[in-house]
């Protein structure tokens, strides 16, 4: 109830709010009383309480209509992170970045609430429970995650108390939920192609997996508790479900919920990263010929083969963050939310 009276009669603007994650953050803003600009490259939906925008994030002269009269800017556009196109990220990650503070500036808007990524301190090594303050990771694992990280610090550096411009940065890790494109439909489509055979590694290592309306509740918390004096500004917070699980187990869980056999037979870990690096090399050097998107990628390896699981102490303490949604729920709506994807029993 406090949260609703708060939230009366505030204007947002959600850019990158025709995404997955863009159009669970309007529904839910809408469902708490905020008027909702939607700024984005693409429309992807119809909603007549919703302003579009349609525009590149890069260009600042775009942005400015969809910031006027505005109090709070949630930036959660990106580039798809299986693009892999270097110079895409850096312009819209980091440059395009630079290009939606300005405009804040410039409109008047007092708040910036960034959707960051926890991966911006991940190497590709075990991290268990890690904190913020672990540092940005000196070599990232991909482009996207490479960008990630300069985006961050660029909004995070941008708070400006003294011009009533407040900055922080959410991070949340490995987002799932109905009308995801990458995770499930992932998983779904390697396990049709026969790819899903193998736990890479002993299948014990643990990874934050969080429901897509958590990551909405911690990101309108922080731009509700974000204001001069606050501990969250020019902080970032990670968001999980704070419910590490086996990569393997929410993996067999999603498969054999959607009636797919889960994977039963182990490869060392060592052996599908090189594999996976062989493989990249190879369609490398076949790439002025044909373009070929592996399933397996070192990125995709790593990730399913090491721990990476997060605390959200820092979101608990500072904007009194809690997930609205168990994984078990979370899991459970999501399996139903795919029914297209549901192999029919034999
Ligand atoms: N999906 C995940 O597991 C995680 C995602 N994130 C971050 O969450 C945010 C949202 O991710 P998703 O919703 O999964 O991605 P998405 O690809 O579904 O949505 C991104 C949106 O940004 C828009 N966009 C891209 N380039 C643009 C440009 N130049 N100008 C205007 N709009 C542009 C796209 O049209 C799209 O609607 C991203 O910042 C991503 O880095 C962070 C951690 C995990
Ligand atoms: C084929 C299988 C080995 C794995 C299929 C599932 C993967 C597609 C996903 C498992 C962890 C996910 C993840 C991301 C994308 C999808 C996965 C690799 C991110 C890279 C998305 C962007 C981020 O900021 C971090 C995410 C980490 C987890």
């Amino acid at each position: 109830m406090a949260t609703r009276l708060r939230s009366v009669g505030k204007k947002c603007t959600v850019i990158g709010g025709s995404g997955f994650l863009g159009q669970h953050m309007v529904e839910q803003l809408l469902e708490k009383g905020y008027a909702v600009n939607v700024f984005d490259i693409q429309k992807r939906f119809e909603n007549d309480r919703v302003q579009f925008f349609l525009g590149d994030l890069c260009d600042k002269e775009a942005l400015l209509p969809a910031l006027q009269g505005v109090s709070v800017a949630f930036h959660c556009a990106s580039p798809a992170p299986s693009s892999d196109n270097r110079e895409l990220f850096y312009k819209v990650n980091f440059m395009g970045t630079k290009a939606v503070i300005e405009a804040c500036k410039e409109a008047g808007v007092q708040k910036l609430v960034l959707t960051s990524s926890a991966s911006v301190v991940f190497e590709g090594t075990d991290i268990k429970n890690g904190s913020e303050d672990l540092p940005y990771a000196k070599k990232p694992i991909d482009y996207y995650t490479e960008t990630k990280i300069l985006q961050e610090k660029e909004v995070l550096s941008a708070n400006d108390p003294c011009n009533n411009f407040f900055t922080t940065a959410i991070r949340p890790h490995g987002i799932f939920g109905p009308r995801d494109p990458q995770l499930v439909p992932i998983l779904i489509q390697a396990a049709k192609s026969g790819k899903m055979k193998f736990i890479i590694g002993d299948g014990k290592n643990l990874v934050d997996f969080t429901y897509v309306e958590n990551v909405v509740h911690g990101h309108i918390l922080a731009a509700e508790n974000l204001q001069k004096d606050s501990p969250l500004c020019g902080k970032a917070f990670h968001i999980t479900n704070d419910e590490p699980v086996p990569f393997w187990a929410f993996m067999s869980r999603i498969l054999t919920g959607l009636n797919y056999d889960p994977p039963k037979y182990h490869i060392p870990y060592w052996l599908a990263y090189y594999l996976a690096l062989f493989l990249s090399l190879v369609l490398w050097l076949l790439s002025p010929l044909v373009t070929i998107k592996p399933t397996f990628t070192p990125m995709r390896v790593a990730l399913a083969g090491t721990f990476h699981y997060y605390s959200c102490e820092r979101a608990k303490r500072d904007m009194g963050y809690k997930p609205v949604v168990s994984l078990d729920e979370a899991i459970d709506r999501t399996l139903q939310s795919y029914p297209h994807l549901r192999r029919a029993k034999a």
